[in-house]
């Protein structure tokens, strides 16, 4: 049902891999790339849901990592809906590393990711409406309207 409407709840994931030696740079550390990939995994996958559609990232806003993930480590990866336009959505995702012997997790990086859904003929299509439960939802909702009008703005200089 492409068109349902649905709440956040219904969409959000949690994914989590243990990182592993082919994961690492050659410093030893778990690979900044490898992690971008797993952030727009998760996030594809809670617009993929929302919409039941195949979905394109457009951008991905500013990512910092606050922490390197070790080796070993399970990366630990939750993302949601966080605002929908006409074809588009901003997914959030905060990615956590856990060492599983000690159980520390550190919040490690944090993306805001845009998705655009596409019709059968790979052309941008409506998403469905997004119901906004709780304060945390709204909160997220408030600060994705910043960001939209921000990067509308920054667009429209160019
Ligand atoms: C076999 C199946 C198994 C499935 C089960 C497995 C599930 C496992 C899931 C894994 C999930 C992985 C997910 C990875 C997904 C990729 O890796 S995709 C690869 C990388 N991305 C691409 O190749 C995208 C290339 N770009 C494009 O195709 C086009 O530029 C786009 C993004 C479709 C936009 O097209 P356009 O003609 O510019 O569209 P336009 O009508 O102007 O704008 C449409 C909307 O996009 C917004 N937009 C356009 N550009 C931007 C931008 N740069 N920034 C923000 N918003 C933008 C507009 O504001 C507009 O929003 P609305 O107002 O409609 O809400």
């Amino acid at each position: 049902m492409p068109n349902q409407v649905k709440t956040v709840s219904q969409t959000r994931v949690v994914l989590a891999q243990v990182a592993m030696p082919g994961d690492a740079n050659p410093a030893g550390n778990v690979h900044g790339g490898t992690i971008m990939k797993l952030i727009d995994n998760a996030a594809g996958v809670v617009a993929m849901r929302h919409t039941r559609r195949n979905v394109v990232t457009a951008s991905i806003d500013r990512l910092d990592f606050h922490y390197p993930v070790f080796v070993g480590n399970l990366i630990i990866l939750k993302a949601c809906l966080n605002r929908v336009g006409k074809t588009s959505m901003e997914v959030g995702v905060r990615v956590e590393a856990e060492n599983v012997m000690t159980g520390e997790i550190r919040h490690t990086a944090s993306a805001y990711l845009t998705f655009v859904a596409l019709d059968a003929d790979g052309y941008p299509t409506n998403v469905p409406e997004l119901i906004s439960e709780t304060l945390e939802d709204k909160r997220r909702l408030a600060e994705a309207v910043e960001r939209y009008e921000r990067r509308r703005c920054t667009n429209c200089r160019r």
